[in-house]
């Protein structure tokens, strides 16, 4: 068991760079179990690259990215894969297969672990569809296990896919502006859907947003990006407009006017 006085995550000295353009530089950062972090800051900030780093789904040309008390470019591919199916990431464009049934994107949450022979046959006859529909009654839509995906509004979808991540049961849950397709009402149904689930569920939450004011209303810390650097790292209830006019502000203070 993972001692829960330690990080769940943790960014050492963490730089990235893709061929000529260096999105992030020596970030230092540390988050523990059960916080709900806001990645804040303009587009090109280095947010979505910061969420894709802490899920290994890329590795960091300088530092290290440690994930549930594991180095993550240390490990061997099953080890790291292992501790990956630990890191659950819901997306923008809530990544679903269109022309499935809700169950089968649902059950797609258990691909990490059922070897093909199971996740073929799930496509002829669903199983653990139990399993699934807990799932979806818990974001809110059972009643859709068996309609199909792109019959769905946008922030249905969106609930599918938190559904998904649901059945995988990891114990981080990322989110790369999941509400930035959706409407101002949709996007506060899916924000308070998932301050429910991972406060219950007591799951630690990393979730990039362009939305300050949906970062402070369900996020208890906001950390601040800015060109690949940490602006700031506050908690809600301390972020200022000083703080936010700063970090969106076009130039940078020794820019020529
Ligand atoms: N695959 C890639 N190849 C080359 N450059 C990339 C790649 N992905 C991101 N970048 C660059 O890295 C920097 C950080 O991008 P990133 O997508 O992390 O920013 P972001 O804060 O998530 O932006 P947005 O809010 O628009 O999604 C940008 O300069 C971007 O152009």
């Amino acid at each position: 068991m993972y001692p829960s006085t330690s990080p769940v995550l943790e960014l050492k000295q963490v730089s990235h760079r893709f061929d000529r353009i260096s999105a992030l530089h020596h970030l230092n950062l540390q988050i523990r179990s059960g916080e709900r972090v806001a990645l804040i800051g303009s587009s090109g900030a280095g947010k979505s690259t910061l969420l894709k780093l802490l899920n290994g789904t890329l590795l960091p040309t300088q530092g290290e990215v440690w994930a549930l008390g594991y180095p993550l470019s240390q490990l061997s591919g099953s080890k790291r894969r292992r501790v990956q199916r630990q890191i659950g990431t819901i997306y923008q464009q809530f990544h679903l297969v269109d022309n499935l049934a809700v169950i089968h994107n649902v059950n797609a949450g258990h691909l990490g672990t059922w070897p093909f022979w199971k996740a073929a046959l799930s496509l002829l006859y669903p199983l653990e569809v139990e399993t699934a529909a807990k799932a979806l009654h818990r974001v809110g839509i059972p009643e859709k296990l068996y309609e199909r995906t792109d019959r769905l509004s946008g922030g249905q979808q969106q609930r599918v896919a938190i559904a998904r991540v649901l059945v995988q049961n990891p114990a981080i849950i990322l989110a790369d502006e999941p509400v930035a397709s959706l409407d101002p009402e949709r996007s506060r149904e899916i924000m308070a859907l998932l301050q429910s689930l991972v406060q219950d569920l007591r799951r630690t939450l990393i979730i990039s947003l362009h939305s300050v004011e949906l970062a402070q209303i369900y996020c208890d810390r906001i950390i601040g990006l800015r060109h690949g650097q940490i602006m700031f790292d506050v908690p809600a209830a301390q972020l200022t407009t000083a703080m936010i006019d700063d970090l969106y502000r076009l130039k940078s203070p020794e820019s020529p006017a």
